[in-house]
């Protein structure tokens, strides 16, 4: 088995040997679908504001060679909208305090990205959110609130194992994400509706 689709709080010790083997775990129905669709309506919001800008890759500076990889908006959770994203952010304190008291991962904080994808085909080619000994990202978390998703949409999760084997995790509503930044390649899809995404990355 490489993902495991299972109440999210506490982690078994499957779950455990499946993230250091470089799984993914999958939770689904993890805040309710109200909190899901309240969290989408405010990063559409965010959107008709103007407050989310195009994402960097980074090392590269070259903003055309970065929005041919990724074409997301986003902003990050800070004190000007952490009150609308309290509820998802408690969910990825609840991932830090997890995965300190059943992998040892000795995590003490996250960033919160908030990223949208417009759906006319908007995607992120594949890559890997860290790679040793570049940056002190452990551990990737991402909350979908996408309450109108459907298949037709695109913008699969895909992710790529250590043997190449593909699995596609789609972005619907109300599911968490949880998988070891450095060692899982993933990309998202071409998307063909609005796709929002709350991505925390966990820090030793
Ligand atoms: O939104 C997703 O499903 C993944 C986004 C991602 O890979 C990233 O922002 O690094
Ligand atoms: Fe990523």
């Amino acid at each position: 088995m490489i993902s495991a689709q299972v109440d999210w709080c506490p982690w078994t010790d499957e779950m455990v040997q499946l993230l250091g083997d470089g799984g993914v775990l999958i939770f689904d129905s993890v805040l309710g679908l109200g909190t899901a669709a309240s969290t989408f309506n405010t990063v559409l919001k965010l959107a008709q504001d103007g407050n989310l800008k195009h994402a960097g890759v980074g090392r590269s500076g070259n903003l055309r060679q970065d929005a041919a990889i990724r074409q997301d908006l986003i902003t990050w959770v800070d004190e000007t909208n952490a009150h609308e994203f309290s509820r998802v952010t408690a969910l990825f304190e609840g991932v830090r305090t997890a995965a300190n008291e059943h992998c040892w991962m000795g995590l003490k904080r996250f960033d919160t990205q908030v990223a949208l994808y417009s759906g006319n085909g908007a995607h992120y080619d594949r890559h890997r959110d860290a790679f040793h000994g570049k940056s002190s990202r452990t551990l990737t978390a991402i909350y979908y609130p996408n309450v109108h998703w459907e298949p037709t949409h695109g913008g699969q999760l895909r992710v790529f194992f250590a043997d190449e084997k593909v699995e596609d995790i789609e972005p619907v509503a109300d599911r968490l994400v949880v998988f070891l930044s450095e060692v899982l390649d993933h990309q998202v899809l071409p998307t063909h509706a609005p796709r929002a995404a709350l991505t925390a990355w966990f820090y030793p």
